[in-house]
């Protein structure tokens, strides 16, 4: 039998940002009585929700899809990262393979031509459009047509599409920004869930409309990005003491898009509840694990919308996907990155941990 989803489902998801005493007494309430969940609470501070320890795994082995041969391919996910510039080709590399080797049935990428021969070469199995463009590669006057034509590309795709990972080395080009702005909105037109990572985020945080009030947006910032982002809607700096109230009030701010901000451990809210990860992954820091986690958040919160839309009607108390993706997303990194550290310890390098990804899922989630 699975173990239970650690949030909302039994509990009501929208208790947790309430601050009154006789809700936070309930909390306290059932968070004990959950005992038997593996739930540890802990206050943010005086008055604030408690974060709750997420039954990850739980999660995962709840929203993993089996493998039927009734299947055809592409229900069980197709992902597009808008990523790759001339700098970076690595990041939604990682991304998009990482998508594939969880799960998903099918990997885009939407870079620049510069960078779409060379992650083509990584990989055979990842779909690769070279279609974005970067200010130094057009003239002024060409700039409108092409970025009509760019926008006209992405959205013949567009509603195949599970979800999309916008960011991973895109770069900070501003014509090319101003794109994937527009990609954004059409996303969000068409309901398609977007997981902001990377230079994504550095779009988003000086254009918050692009994700203001988007419940199918989840942003994945790091140390810096979270910093850029604390500044610019709570106009005051990082509070490492009150980090979950803090958080709530984030996402809250944003209209209720799921955050979830990376590090010792990762912290997943949407302005109701906040959940905490804290399984223990790997020392090494090297890049590109945070491009691993954006490619393993858009499968899980894919298969966790399937998943809650397939069994029932979405009510008020239905726990959100995108934060159920986000916990699954947040373990299975973590996860990986612990073994591919007990095989190369010092030497573990991006590429070994998504090659731990397949045996991480399966010791949590067998295939057969
Ligand atoms: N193998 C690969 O291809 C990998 C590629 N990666 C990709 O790299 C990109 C940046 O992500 P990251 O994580 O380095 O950003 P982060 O920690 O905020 O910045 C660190 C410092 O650098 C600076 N800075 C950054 N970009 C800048 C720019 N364009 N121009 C000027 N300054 C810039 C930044 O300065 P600040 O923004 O704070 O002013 C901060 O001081 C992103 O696309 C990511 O996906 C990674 O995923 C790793 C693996
Ligand atoms: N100090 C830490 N201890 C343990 N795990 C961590 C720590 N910091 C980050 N992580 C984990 O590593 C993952 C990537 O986080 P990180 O902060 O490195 O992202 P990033 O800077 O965006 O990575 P990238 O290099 O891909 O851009 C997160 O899921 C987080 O769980
Ligand atoms: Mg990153």
């Amino acid at each position: 039998m699975s173990a239970p989803i650690a949030i909302s489902e039994g509990l009501d998801s929208r208790m947790w940002g309430s601050s009154s005493s006789s809700v936070l007494r309930r909390q306290l309430f059932l968070i004990r009585s959950l005992g038997g969940f593996r739930h540890k609470a802990q206050m943010a501070g005086r008055g604030a929700s408690p974060t709750l320890e997420a039954d990850a795994e739980g999660v995962i082995r709840r929203i993993t899809p089996v493998l039927d041969p009734i299947r055809y391919k592409g229900q069980a996910g197709k992902i597009a990262v808008i990523g790759g510039c001339r700098e970076y080709t690595g990041a939604p590399y990682f991304a998009a393979i990482s998508a594939l080797k969880i799960g998903a049935d099918l990997s885009h990428v939407f870079c620049t031509k510069d960078a779409a021969t060379v992650i083509k070469s990584y990989s055979p199995e990842l779909i690769v459009h070279p279609i974005l463009e970067e200010s130094y590669s057009i003239r002024d006057d060409e700039k409108a047509s092409v970025s009509t034509k760019i926008l006209a590309e992405v959205a013949k795709w567009m509603e195949r599409f599970d979800c999309i990972i916008v960011g991973p080395g895109l770069g900070r080009d501003p014509f090319l920004l101003n794109c994937v702005g527009d990609i954004m909105r059409h996303a969000t037109q068409s309901n398609v869930p977007i997981v902001v990572d990377g230079d994504g985020l550095f779009l988003v945080t000086n254009n918050l409309d692009l994700v203001k009030d988007n419940s199918l947006a989840v942003l994945t910032p790091n140390i810096n990005e979270y910093k850029r982002l604390v500044d610019k809607v709570l106009n005051c700096e990082v509070n490492d003491q009150d980090g979950s109230e803090q958080l709530l009030q984030l996402a809250k701010r944003i209209g209720g898009v799921t955050i979830l901000r990376k590090g010792k451990a990762d912290l997943i809210s949407d302005g109701k509840t906040v959940s905490r990860v804290s399984t223990y992954g790997s020392p090494r820091r090297c890049g590109g694990q945070g491009d691993i986690l954006s490619g393993s958040v858009a499968v899980f919160s894919s298969w966790a919308r399937h998943h809650l839309l397939s069994n029932k009607q979405p009510t008020e108390r239905s726990p959100n996907p995108m934060i159920l993706g986000c916990i699954a997303g947040s373990l299975l990194l973590r996860r990986a990155a612990a073994l591919a550290f007990e095989n190369k310890k010092r030497a573990t390098l991006t590429t070994d941990i998504i090659e731990c990804l397949g045996k991480s899922l399966e010791d949590i989630c067998p295939a057969v």
